[in-house]
């Protein structure tokens, strides 16, 4: 068996002090020597010129930023510009993602909005601030101006994330009915949280940058740019410098602060179901997922063809509620294509019946788990509230030799424990019509015996329909067996 492995492996992530690595990735490789190093640069530079005019020593700085901070009034000048790069930042942000999920499902909505992004990519900051002048009060200014530096680098770096989604996730959700709240939550946003942190803490950064350059120019009263201003029109370097550690500071904390935000959010997403355990009921014992079936899914020429010499030849067999079938041939004859069709992931020739008003569970011939979730949160992943509980899948998962690993992220699961976890989740599943594509690859002798046994245990009046190479997986299954041959060009 191979629980011990992932085990191991779940205790060496999940626990115990990040490493030197994960430290530095974590500062984003700001170092405190290099900082050091560099203010030294700085000091020694400042010593060199001699001028407080031309370069002010980093220690003057630090006093000017102290007697600035020392004021109320500076800090009602930060609120001021920070309302504005939070609004800027958040409106830029909604019409990025906006923009960007409909860029994604429409070719044509993103040549639409191509050239705006490319008009504000390019358009200099200082020119954009000048026009917005015209229509805007200088107060307003720069939050127009921020949206617009926000929203093209948001819109990019998210567009980019939604493509790099996996589309057999997407199938994955689609075939288990997963409401939008767990799509968005174990699907969309895992996938997506590297390019939305990426377009954060990026446009964070510019969004200080752009405020802080439309008050310079449109100066409105009480703002951090104003501050710039009248210490540029005073030839007071060392406060130039002040306002520009505290700006970068600002800029920095915030960026820090939305990243780990973000993981937090990211962590608690993936966390999911298995909170639940705590507030397991046992009302729920003994119940089974598959529900009482009467379906009965029948197939009549059944065929798909992908090219003259690819496809799935013409196929008609029943499958009655109890009676599970096992197709079988060799591969590429369209096993997967068949599992496919019936699941609605695949258009086909002839007629499938019985699948309209059912509900359809599946194990994939990938496993098509949720990366970064638990054990426990996958198998409960496509789960109904009201029908199986965590109490049922920690049972089945224990039934399944998993019992150990509950809790331990699935991207560190072996092989052999995340095609259990696949099929947990497809039994935990409400449905009526089972398909289950080779679900014992990559299991040993033992663990596929007690796989089929639970299979055959639970799935009493399911439609059960197998797609595997093996005989001993229809036998265990006690499956009858139907052939499937290849298409042929002319002769589906
Ligand atoms: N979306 C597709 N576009 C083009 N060809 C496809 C597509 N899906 C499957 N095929 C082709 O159809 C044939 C049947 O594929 P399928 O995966 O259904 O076979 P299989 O019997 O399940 O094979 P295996 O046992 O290796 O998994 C193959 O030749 C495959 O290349």
């Amino acid at each position: 068996m191979t629980g011990g492995r992932g085990t191991r492996r779940g205790r060496r992530e999940g626990t115990g002090r990040p490493s030197r690595n994960t430290r530095a990735h974590r500062t984003g490789g700001l170092a405190l020597w290099s900082v050091a190093l560099w203010l030294l640069a700085w000091h020694l530079a400042a010593f060199a010129l001699g001028s407080e005019l031309l370069l002010p020593a980093p220690l003057t700085v630090a006093t000017h930023l102290v007697a600035d901070l020392a004021q109320p009034s500076s800090w009602e000048r930060i609120a001021f510009s920070l309302a504005r790069v939070v609004a800027g930042f958040a409106g830029g942000m909604a019409v990025a993602a906006a923009g960007a999920a409909l860029a994604a499902r429409n070719r044509r909505l993103e040549e639409l909005f191509a050239p705006p992004i490319t008009l504000a990519k390019s358009v200099p900051v200082a020119a954009i601030t000048v026009l917005a002048l015209v229509w805007l009060r200088s107060s307003e200014l720069s939050v127009l101006v921020v949206m617009l530096v926000v929203v093209p680098l948001s819109y990019e770096a998210l567009l980019a994330g939604i493509r790099a989604c996996d589309p057999r996730l997407s199938e994955m959700a689609e075939v288990f009915r997963l409401g939008w709240r767990r799509r968005i939550r174990f699907v969309l946003f895992p996938q997506l949280a590297p390019a939305l942190s990426a377009a954060c803490t990026t446009g964070l950064g510019m969004a200080w940058k752009a405020c802080v350059a439309a008050e310079i120019i449109g100066i409105p009263m009480g703002s951090v740019g104003e501050a710039f201003y009248d210490a540029k029109v005073h030839f007071d370097t060392a406060d130039l410098f002040a306002w520009t550690v505290a700006v970068v500071a600002l800029s920095v904390c915030m960026e820090r602060l939305l990243a780990l935000a973000l993981r937090a959010l990211h962590a608690a997403a993936l966390r999911g179901p298995a909170a639940a355990r705590r507030h397991a009921s046992d009302a729920h014992r003994g119940q089974q997922a598959a529900s009482a079936s009467g379906v009965a899914l029948r197939l009549r020429n059944v065929s798909r063809q992908f090219s003259p010499s690819s496809g799935l030849g013409a196929v008609s067999f029943d499958v009655a509620p109890g009676r599970p079938m096992a197709v079988m041939a060799p591969s590429g004859t369209g096993k997967t294509t068949l599992l496919r069709i019936v699941a609605g992931l695949e258009d086909a020739d002839g007629d499938v019946e019985g699948t309209e008003h059912a509900r359809i569970s599946m194990v994939f011939q990938e496993d098509r788990l949720i990366e970064g979730a638990s054990v426990l949160a996958n198998a409960l992943l496509a789960a109904s509230p009201r029908g199986s509980s965590p109490d049922e899948a920690i049972r089945l998962l224990g039934s399944l030799g998993l019992g150990s690993c509950l809790d331990q992220p699935v991207a560190t699961c072996s092989g052999g424990q995340r095609r259990r976890v696949a099929l947990a989740r497809a039994l935990l599943a409400p449905h009526e019509i089972l398909l289950l594509d080779e679900p014992f690859a990559g299991l040993d002798d033992s663990a596929r015996d007690a796989a089929a046994a639970l299979v055959s245990e639970r799935e009493g009046r399911a439609c059960m329909l197998v797609a595997t190479h093996d005989r001993r997986d229809a036998a265990l299954l006690g499956a009858r067996v139907v052939e499937l041959h290849r298409a042929r060009e002319g002769r589906p």
